[in-house]
């Protein structure tokens, strides 16, 4: 199978708080979009509302470090305290029948698919400020003032590696970020479809 034919890795990152779960809920909310989402595994405690098997795949510490010794993960990274990680078999699968996956996660884990498809897309979700992303986590109200402090701590560190993404998305408006977000899709479905053309009109050439 060659690389058109494969679906598009996207994988979004960005620090707690800045809007990834909303910016992501209303991509997928909209008609034009065909994106799959692979839901990731976490040793974290499920927030209220939250379901298994929708927003996460709640699992124990050894339940999760199993998955680890079985090679079942893409990637994983320890956030704040808990595990999460990608499971590998749903990403392969859907790329394979020439589906997008889209991954929502952190920078650690963000770096090690890159090694596995340096071909995804990378795009990070930045806050407009500090300030504003204080007050947005503080607004969603699920964590204590302490994991809120180490939040963005890890926020700050997790800053950092904006350099090393394809594409920074500000976050000012949920609605323009996902506009943006679906320009970059649809602009690198075309720079694929222009190369996989131009690799097969060198096909018929030789
Ligand atoms: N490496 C990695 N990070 C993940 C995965 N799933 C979620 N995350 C990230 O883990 C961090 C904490 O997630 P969560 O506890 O749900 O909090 P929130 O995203 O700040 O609401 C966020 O940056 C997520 O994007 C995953 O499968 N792998
Ligand atoms: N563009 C935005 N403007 C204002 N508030 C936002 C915006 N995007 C998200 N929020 C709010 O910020 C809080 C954190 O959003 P959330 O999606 O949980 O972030 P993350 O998944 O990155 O941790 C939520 O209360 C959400 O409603």
């Amino acid at each position: 199978m060659n690389v058109k034919e494969r679906g598009l890795l996207i994988v979004l990152s960005g620090p707690s708080g800045v809007g990834k779960g909303t910016v992501r809920k209303a991509l997928f909310s909209q008609p034009d979009i065909q994106l799959q989402y692979s839901i990731s595994v976490t040793t974290r405690k499920p927030r209220e509302g939250e379901v298994d098997g929708v927003d996460y795949f709640f699992k124990t510490r050894e339940q999760f470090e199993q998955m680890i010794r079985q090679n079942e993960l893409l990637e994983w990274a320890e956030y704040v305290g808990n595990y999460y990680g990608t499971p590998i078999e749903y990403v392969e699968k859907t790329l394979q029948e020439g589906k997008d996956v889209f991954l929502e996660i952190e920078v650690q884990g963000a770096m090690q698919v890159r090694k596995v498809f340096p071909e995804a897309l990378f795009i990070f979700l930045a806050p407009p400020s500090l300030s504003e992303l204080r007050k947005r986590i503080e607004m969603r109200g699920t964590e204590s003032e302490e994991l809120i402090r180490d939040r963005l701590k890890a926020a700050k560190e997790e800053l950092e590696m904006m350099d090393a993404y394809d594409y920074v998305v500000e976050n000012d408006q949920v609605e323009l970020a996902c506009e943006r977000i679906k320009a970059i899709v649809t602009a690198e479905h075309c720079r694929r479809e222009r190369v996989a053309q131009r690799y097969k009109k060198m096909l018929e050439v030789e």
